[in-house]
């Protein structure tokens, strides 16, 4: 591994199988600090096995993951998480009797640094800390343009709104690198706008975002790099404007030229 790929997320060659159907196959990409990455590709492609395999949730059959240079291939989702790499579901579940703020302080907890003796006794440290990661709550719901419902129960929010709050949990874990599985789902246009104003901030910051998207639009103007994946392998990538165009993408997934 050369020296510039230690401060980075690398996959290579990973693949999975459920059974006899190979999902994934010799699957290698690369994302670096401040980079955002798409990753498109029809229903069925693999995309989300691709996310499950990098953070943790499932085990590869084949291949190697390094996060910034340690090799990290099956370790656990909350290690890895502890090591600054998260990640947002599709299918975000909120905890719907808390507030909004409540909701995303979970999320800044999980890389705390004061341990449960310090929090047990109330020493001033952990006062000091609650407060640091009260302000990263606040700061990761402004991000998404939702800080003006923290105090809101998360019941009470419309689907679009629970998306953005889901995603600033995971913002508020302070990560490196976040892999973000269709974070548009669901959003009308102002919202869409507030999570690309948001990602683009947090991507700012030297944090590496990878997107699965089906908004291609939202890709395709977010992204430094896009990674189109067919049947389990990657087809095409490159910078949008090359991928827009390459003859496998218009085939087999855009249909006509974007
Ligand atoms: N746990 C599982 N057991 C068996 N097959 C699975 C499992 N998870 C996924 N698959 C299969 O693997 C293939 C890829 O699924 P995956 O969800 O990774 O695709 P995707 O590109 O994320 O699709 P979508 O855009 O619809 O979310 C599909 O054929 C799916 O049915």
């Amino acid at each position: 591994m050369s020296g510039d790929e230690r401060g980075g997320l690398t996959v290579a060659r990973l693949s999975r199988s459920f059974g006899g159907l190979q999902v994934l196959r010799d699957v290698s990409f690369r994302l670096n600090p401040g980079q955002v990455v798409g990753l498109i590709g029809p229903n069925g492609a693999g995309k989300s096995t691709l996310i499950n395999c990098v953070t943790g949730a499932l085990t590869p059959d084949g291949g190697d993951i390094w996060l910034n240079g340690a090799w990290a291939t099956g370790r656990s989702p909350d290690a890895l998480c502890r090591s600054g790499l998260s990640r947002t579901f599709q299918h975000a579940r909120l905890l719907e009797e808390l507030t909004v703020l409540d909701n995303v302080l979970v999320g800044a907890h999980v890389r705390g640094r004061v341990g449960l003796v310090s929090a047990a006794l109330r020493l001033p440290s952990h006062r000091r800390e609650e407060i640091r990661l009260h302000e990263c709550a606040m700061h990761a719901l402004d991000l998404v343009g939702c800080g003006h419902l923290a105090d809101t129960p998360a019941h009470a929010l419309t689907t679009g709104q629970q998306r953005l709050v889901s995603v600033a949990r995971v913002l508020a874990s302070d990560p490196r690198f976040v892999l973000l599985d269709e974070p548009a789902a669901g959003l009308d246009d102002t919202e869409t706008g507030a999570l690309a104003d948001a990602l683009r901030q947090v991507a700012a910051g030297d944090v590496g975002l990878l997107i699965i998207e089906h908004h291609l639009e939202l890709i395709m103007e977010l992204c430094d790099e896009v990674l189109v994946l067919a049947g389990g392998g990657v087809v095409a990538s490159g910078p949008p404007a090359v991928v827009r165009s390459h003859p496998a993408v218009v085939d087999a997934y855009l249909g006509t030229p974007a």
